[in-house]
């Protein structure tokens, strides 16, 4: 099973008029295609462990590996390329622009990476929306959509530069129960039919039972992993 991301050794330390050991020694992969979800009392260090592993914050020790590749120590133009190219993000609020359309919210990751015509991205954006069922949506200004819809379209915008993995932070902690399972729906999906992997922080017990794996942190440690009931 190839591995997608694996995260060796990190810590994290924040220094301010006392130095704070926040993240400690936190060391797992991810294979290609698994669902895992990551657990934890407010505070425990989840939201600096996906900033970390999401390249975004780059003070850390320790190393990670994204495709095999290590990406600790690469320069941040480098870094900003890895983020867009192979890595998608969907936060518990979207940050969509509210004047632009669905479809160019959805088209503005691949308009940065600039590696296809605008023609192209239109057609892939499109694809994208068909598939997370909100092509009917896609001229409506981002602004005037449900919080289902939007989330959706983040999820879209996403997807959109066909990452190898997903990662969420909350990406349901602002929808309703109907609208979150159809969320959980469309990951799961997406780790069967598109072998994409997908790693969620969330405080929704339900949610993260239904993953492949939890993992569980404790005052900065990585403290259990565990294969879900449903397996
Ligand atoms: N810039 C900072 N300087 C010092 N301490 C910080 C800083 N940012 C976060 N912390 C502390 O680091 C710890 C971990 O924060 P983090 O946001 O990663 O927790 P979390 O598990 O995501 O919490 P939540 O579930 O509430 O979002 C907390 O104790 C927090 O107060």
């Amino acid at each position: 099973m190839k591995t997608v991301l694996e995260a060796r050794n990190i810590n994290k330390y924040f220094k301010n008029a006392t130095t704070f050991h926040v993240l400690k020694d936190i060391s797992f992969k991810i294979n290609q295609s698994e669902f895992v979800s990551i657990m934890g009392k407010s505070g425990c260090g989840k939201s600096t462990l996906l900033y970390i592993l999401s390249t975004m914050d780059t003070d850390y020790e320790g190393e990670l590996f994204l495709n095999n590749q290590l990406i600790t120590g690469q320069t941040n133009n480098h870094l900003s390329h890895i983020r867009n190219k192979h890595i998608g993000f969907v936060f518990q609020f979207h940050y969509l622009l509210s004047e632009f359309s669905v479809l160019e919210n959805v088209m503005l990751p691949a308009k940065k990476l600039g590696e296809k015509s605008f023609a192209e991205i239109e057609h892939d954006a499109i694809e994208k929306l068909r598939m997370l069922d909100i092509e009917t949506i896609s001229l409506k200004k981002a602004s005037h959509i449900s919080g289902g819809e939007k989330q959706r379209v983040a999820i879209a915008r996403a997807l959109i530069n066909n990452p190898s993995i997903i990662m969420g932070d909350e990406p349901t902690g602002n929808l309703d129960s109907y609208n979150a399972e159809n969320v959980f729906n469309i990951f799961r999906q997406l780790s069967i039919e598109q072998q994409l992997s997908l790693l969620i922080v969330t405080h929704d017990k339900d949610f993260a039972n239904k993953t492949d794996r939890i993992i569980e942190m404790e005052d900065g440690k990585l403290i259990a992993q565990t294969t879900s009931p449903h397996n």
